[in-house]
């Protein structure tokens, strides 16, 4: 679907170089409480037991969250909040068709919500391009946190992405995924990804920063840093208990959300940040549309035994 009216992109990481540095207080309250609410909205359409998306999980972090802001909602006329997909790059164990262990550190899908009134309007598929264009990577290349029964119709809708590579974490990858990550390693990241695009490959470099020899199965450990991991509700067994069959397409239930693991990496900043003057200029955020005021009221929403903390 196309999207005819203005809708514009945020791009924020609150780290260091984020709102940390803007000036105005009631900004960077008011994008602290939007990431809330959006991490609040996210955790109860995804039934989980507490948001994984929130500004001060988001401080600790090096992750990336692109806000989808439709600038043209009314009735107030200053732009409503459609959504949000948060990324990072995570160390990973993960396995290849030949069920051999290989480190990699690609970047992961973490969270990725469209409010329910706009759902299915095309909305998702436009966040998801933008960011893809923005981290230069092709869909293949991601590997997805414990994604949902939408979001697996999504990407195979969309990216044609359907035929899983059985892992024993909890982290998605498709097929192709080992496609783009025979190639030397490089110092950085962000020198990695331009003398790829410009020198070797005129198409997205591929996200993984390097890809180690492989290692015996005694130096692997069998999972890997999940953002859900504090999540604590698993019940079942992980995967190497219950492992699908080899090419297996997505499971009819996503996998549960058990803990892992391992550590994310620390890194440098993913991409350069949107100047503060550009981040004032384009947010500016009121509560008077619908959608805007069902993101940022005080109950977004659900019962009181839904409402989480935000972490
Ligand atoms: C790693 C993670 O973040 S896992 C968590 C993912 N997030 C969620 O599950 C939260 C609830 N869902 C959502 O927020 C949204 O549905 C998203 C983000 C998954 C997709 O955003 P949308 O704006 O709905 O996607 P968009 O309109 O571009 O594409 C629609 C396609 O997505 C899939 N989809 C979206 N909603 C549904 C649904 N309720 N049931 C089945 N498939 C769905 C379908 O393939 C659909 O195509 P179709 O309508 O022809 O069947």
């Amino acid at each position: 679907m196309w999207l005819t009216r203005p809708f514009c992109f945020l791009t924020i990481t609150l780290r260091e170089e984020g709102v940390y540095h803007l000036e105005s207080v009631d900004l960077q309250q008011q994008i602290m409480t939007i990431i809330d609410e959006l991490g609040k909205a996210s955790a109860k359409a995804q039934n989980l037991s507490a948001p994984i998306t929130s500004a001060s999980r988001m401080q600790s972090n090096r992750h990336v969250v692109y806000i989808l802001k439709d600038s043209s909602a009314r009735p107030a006329g200053k732009g409503a909040i459609i959504g949000f997909i948060k990324v990072g790059y995570k160390k990973l164990f993960v396995l290849d068709d030949r069920e051999a262990h290989n480190e990699v550190e690609p970047l992961c899908i973490l969270d990725f919500y469209i409010h329910e009134s706009v759902q299915r309007h095309g909305h998702g598929r436009e966040l998801f391009q933008y960011m893809l264009q923005k981290e230069r990577v092709e869909p293949h290349q991601l590997a997805i946190d414990r994604p949902s029964q939408k979001l697996l119709k999504f990407l195979n809708k969309h990216y044609n992405l359907e035929t899983t590579v059985p892992q024993v974490n909890n982290f998605v990858i498709f097929e192709g995924f080992f496609a783009h990550q025979h190639r030397p390693p490089a110092p950085s990241l962000r020198a990695t990804r331009h003398s790829r695009a410009a020198a070797v490959d005129p198409t997205p470099a591929a996200p993984a920063r390097k890809l180690p020899p492989k290692r015996a199965e005694g130096d692997i450990k069998p999972y890997s840093s999940s953002d859900r991991e504090f999540l604590k509700v698993a019940v079942e067994p992980p995967w190497p208990l219950n492992r699908a069959p080899r090419r297996a397409t997505p499971p009819a239930h996503p996998p549960p959300r058990s803990s892992s693991l391992g550590n994310s990496p620390e890194r440098g900043p993913l991409r350069p940040f949107v100047p503060e003057q550009e981040l004032l200029r384009s947010l500016r955020l009121c509560p008077p549309h619908p959608t805007a005021r069902l993101l940022l009221a005080a109950d977004p929403g659900g019962s009181p035994a839904q409402r989480r903390r935000t972490r």
